[in-house]
């Protein structure tokens, strides 16, 4: 046996270790309990208490120190603000230091913006650790309960189970378990770590015995004491890995900023071509030069990526509100193109609340969920399935299928307490989702006696004898015919079958060290059905996912016929499906699986094993799809990480489901991932919603520009460069985020997804924004510009530099078109806050932050009018109730000229828009009978090619024809012309 070097124990003494000086975790188990004041029982309460005043939480706290200098420092280097500085100098050089500081405020404000933007978002996406509260299991007093894993402390006993995250460095005291070194490693393979002493040269981490915080256990059981906790452990003195990594950037945010760039070039191009117009049109160079950065500045959208940021964290929040905690914020966009979710079916679509409801044995079925005398043999299928157990009701402890076994011996008066039952356990063979079998072996009555329990093929085949009233014979194959029959008989009414047998060992024998030897030759005793019910939101939100064109596979690890008797419940599968076992997928080639899943039908993956999870993950990808698969053992890991979206179960999946997953539901409902998909698609909207906003105000800037240059002197100006600083300065950024927060329009989710890999700034919202909102802006402030000029007395030609008659009058029309910009930003953004849809069916007024933003742009206008300080600033006058009434109505004409367009629009395109609202026509029915992907079936009928089809909704080319002959077909039964 190994012992510990001396020169490192600590002397015990009356107060608990200090904090700082932890005992050598490799001594002695026996001078590691002495050193850490605690044994095999645990801590006391109190004790465990006292070590935490002493310890401290059981946290990382970041070093590194304050990041906030260095981020606040980017604002001030990305290439946008780094163009802007340039015309700052450049403006101060050519003779402008009012333009100058102008453009130094810009960047100043923009980058306090973007800055104060990116500090909300970090704190949205850190604020989720506490939507996700780690828990250790311990035993304190003896007892095993769960605490949070912040509360460990030195010398706590703690408890390893498969699926957990190890939340503290400890000393293995009973028990081997796989462990997953590699957030210390780098080496994701699992190595074995068990209690037995062995020597091994080498690191800490090389220790057999040893166990490290942040590591996860990938298989087995045991109990270990904590030898260090917090900043103290291996996890915690690698202190590379207590700084936060950086945040990765999102494909769209990836996508909007080159999309910005290329607009920062056209902004160059633009000023640098007004150069010479203005030379033309009479103005000095230095003028000349002003104005060319004017337009630059006003043209480089430096605000869009901070806003889209803090967007995705507002989608970040408000789905953590939901019970969907997403970890990185590009989750938020991929859920909105979410075509398929794959899910299983215990728990997810069900409540996880099982409950034995009836059994079988040989002599007949019999109903459980009532008061009965049970008959014996009931009675030993019931202890014999309650003795295979692990879980803890009295702790809370435990697998909800093992807590309904151990509640119906209960109920039949035939338990044993479960601490009774660990000591009398000589050998668990856990239960393993691959072979769908438990056994353990039990004393009981002086032998050893083998219970395994498991999916009753798998316990047929392993079993050779049938119980039958009390007494043991051969299975004959009229007897497997019969439990099959009981078992789809039992499953076809949505009931989770389990098959119960047992062996008992010859007196004196010790139990088998392998797992094969164990489940072999059994005795089957009957089986046992339990009720899981269907959760009652379950059905609204399939309903709500098929009208968003979202197909759900099941991917279950039940029967199924019990998978398919739930899934009919819930509404999946309504357009034809098909049950597929894990046989038979695993005889499938990859050509066959594409082809089952392109007909579009939902599939039924019963009884399949984790590994089919990642192949369907991969064959769903490979079509296009963009997948959401939920999961919640060690072995969903792989899929999770695979899918476009992994979702784990944040109350009953794994520690490590958890951290391979994209997105963890708090609540593990299935009605949440379609809240989440919901979600992101309003958060993509609103970010669209904004980029139209933002652009739309280049076009009134720089359209009086070219009249100017254009007029050839006889019209003046009609903005000045500062102007033009004061939009970007004041009035824009408020409104923008306000737009960020919109609500879903109305038919949000009646419309298919979007296709993987569509642009987020797309030609149609370019041409609305300058080609419509920015075109009519610029109509409505030139025709005030010159309607004002021409109130005053001003012809064309007509000189209106200082100190000429009409000078005032020129200084009041370049007012009036400032404002008048403003004013058409405002009607802008109420434009830009539906897509499609009336402002009516989301409510005018029911966007707070968008009214108070524009409240404040109303502020900041009226301030810039009416205070003659800043009347030599920006060259503004104030202006009187006549001019004031010119811009009045502009906010309703640029909205009201884009309600039309919108209910034009509508009016066109009214059929497509909603293609799966519809009630499913006759004829729709008859093809979605067919078992096709629905959305494409009702594009189809309005005329979509195959071509379309295959490329936006991803479907196979095969289907996408098949789908159009259809709807041909159809329409040519129906006397209509073909679609
Ligand atoms: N604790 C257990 N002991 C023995 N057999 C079990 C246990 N839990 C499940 N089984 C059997 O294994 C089958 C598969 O279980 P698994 O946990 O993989 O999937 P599931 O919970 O039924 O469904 P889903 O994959 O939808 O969550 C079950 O149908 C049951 O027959």
């Amino acid at each position: 046996m190994r012992t510990g070097s001396p020169g490192t124990l600590r002397q015990a003494t009356d107060r608990p270790p200090d904090g700082g000086d932890t005992p050598d975790p490799r001594e002695p188990v026996a001078l590691l309990f002495r050193d850490l004041r605690t044994s095999a029982r645990g801590l006391a309460d109190r004790e465990a208490d006292r070590r935490q005043a002493v310890y401290g939480p059981n946290t990382l706290t970041a070093r590194g120190g304050r990041r906030w200098p260095r981020e606040l420092a980017q604002q001030f280097t990305h290439p946008l603000a780094l163009l802007l500085a340039l015309a700052a100098a450049l403006a101060a050089v050519s003779g402008a230091p009012a333009l100058a500081v102008a453009i130094v405020a810009v960047i100043l404000l923009n980058a306090a913006l973007a800055f104060a933007q990116e500090q909300q978002a970090e704190k949205a996406v850190e604020a989720l650790a506490a939507f996700l509260p780690e828990q250790a299991t311990v035993i304190r007093d003896g007892v095993r309960r769960d605490v949070a894993a912040t509360s460990l402390v030195p010398g706590d006993v703690l408890v390893v189970e498969e699926g957990e995250r190890i939340s503290a460095d400890a000393r293995l005291l009973s028990g081997g378990v796989e462990v997953d070194l590699s957030a210390l490693t780098g080496e994701s393979v699992p190595v074995f770590r068990s209690a037995e002493p062995v020597d091994v040269e080498g690191s800490l981490l090389d220790a057999r015995d040893l166990l490290f915080s942040g590591t996860a256990c990938t298989g087995g059981q045991a109990q270990a004491v904590v030898t260090a906790t917090g900043m103290h452990t291996e996890l915690g003195r690698i202190a590379a890995l207590s700084q936060r990594t950086r945040r990765e950037e999102s494909p769209l945010e990836r996508q909007v900023k080159r999309a910005a760039r290329l607009i920062a070039l056209v902004a160059i191009g633009v000023g640098l071509a007004f150069l010479p117009i203005g030379l033309a049109a009479g103005l000095s160079l230095a003028a000349a030069v002003s104005f060319a950065i004017g337009l630059l500045v006003a043209n480089v959208p430096e605000g869009l990526l901070p806003t889209i940021t803090l967007s995705l964290a507002s989608g970040v929040r408000d789905l953590a509100r939901r019970g969907a905690v997403v970890k990185r914020l590009s989750a938020v966009e991929t859920l909105g193109s979410t075509t398929v979710v794959c899910t299983d079916k215990t728990g997810t679509l069900t409540e996880n609340r099982m409950l034995a409801t009836a059994v079988w044995t040989p002599g007949g079925e019999c109903a459980v969920d009532v008061p009965v005398a049970a008959p014996p043999e009931v009675r030993l299928l019931a202890a014999a399935a309650a003795a295979c157990t692990t879980a803890h009701p009295e702790a809370g402890h435990g697998d909800p299928t093992e807590l309904a076994l151990l509640d119906l011996a209960d109920r039949l008066a035939t338990a044993r307490p479960p601490a009774q039952r660990d000591l009398d356990r000589r050998a668990l063979f856990r239960f393993d989702p691959r072979i769908k079998l438990m056994t353990t072996a039990d004393f009981e009555d002086g032998t050893v006696v083998l219970h395994t329990k498991g999916a009753p093929e798998e316990v047929l085949a392993h079993a050779d004898r049938l119980l039958d009233r009390g007494s043991q014979r051969p299975l004959t194959p009229a007897d497997r015919t019969e439990v099959v029959r009981a078992v789809g008989t039992l499953a076809a009414r949505g009931l989770r079958v389990l098959g119960v047998a047992r062996r008992p060992l010859p007196p004196g024998q010790a139990p088998p060290d392998r797992r094969e030897d164990a489940e072999r030759n059994l005795c089957l005793v009957g089986l046992i059905a339990m009720a899981d019910p269907a959760r009652p939101e379950v059905a609204g939100a399939i309903t709500l996912a098929h009208r968003a064109g979202i197909t759900v596979h099941v991917v279950t690890g039940d029967n199924g016929l019990t998978a398919a008797a739930i899934a009919g419940q819930v509404g999946i599968g309504r357009r034809g499906s098909r049950i597929v076992t894990g046989t038979e997928l695993a005889a499938m080639g990859e050509r066959e699986l594409d082809t089952l899943l392109a007909r579009g039908e939902e599939v039924i993956f019963a009884r399949t094993s984790p590994e089919a999870k990642l192949r369907i993950a991969d064959a769903l990808r490979a079509e296009g799809h963009t997948v959401a698969m939920t999961g919640d053992g060690v072995n969903d890991a792989p899929a999770l990480r695979r899918a476009d979206i992994g979702v784990a179960m944040g109350r009953s999946g794994t520690d490590v489901a958890r951290e391979s997953a994209t997105m963890v539901l708090t609540d593990d409902n299935f009605a949440t991932i379609v809240a989440a998909v919901e979600a992101g698609r309003r958060t993509y909207d609103n970010i669209r919603k904004f980029i139209v906003y933002i652009f739309a105000h280049a076009v009134p800037e720089v359209v009086p520009f070219l009249v100017f240059a254009l007029a050839g002197g006889t019209i003046p100006l009609p903005l000045t460069v500062m102007q033009i600083l004061a939009v970007d300065l004041g009035t824009d950024t408020l409104p923008a985020l306000a737009l960020g927060r919109e609500r879903a329009e109305p038919g949000l989710m009646d419309r298919p997804p979007r296709p993987r890999g569509e642009k987020v700034i797309q030609r149609s919202m370019l041409v609305r924004a300058w080609g419509f909102l920015g075109l009519v802006s610029a109509c409505l402030v030139m025709g005030g510009f010159l309607l004002t000029l021409t109130l005053g007395g001003w012809h064309p030609g007509d000189p209106t530099g200082p100190g000429t008659a009409l000078h005032l009058t020129y200084r009041q029309a370049t007012t009036v078109t400032w404002l008048g910009i403003v004013a058409c930003q405002i009607g802008t953004a109420f434009a830009a806050r539906t897509e499609r849809a009336s402002l009516r069916s989301i409510g005018v007024l029911s966007n707070r932050q968008l009214l108070v933003g524009i409240g404040f742009s109303l502020a900041f206008a009226a301030t810039i009018v009416y205070v003659p300080l800043l009347h030599r600033v920006f060259g503004t006058e104030a202006l009187s109730p006549a001019q004031l009434a010119i811009v009045a109505p502009f906010p309703f004409v640029v909205w009201g000229a884009d309600e039309l367009r919108r209910a034009l629009v509508r009016r066109r395109t009214a059929a497509p828009a909603r293609p799966v609202a519809v009630a499913p026509a006759p004829a729709h029915a008859a093809v979605a009978a067919s078992g096709h992907h629905p959305v494409a079936v009702l594009l189809a009928r309005h005329g979509w090619s195959a071509h379309r089809l295959h490329h936006a909704l991803g479907v196979s080319e095969q289907a996408a024809e098949e789908i159009v002959s259809h709807a041909r077909q159809v329409a040519a039964e129906h006397g209509r012309p073909p679609p």
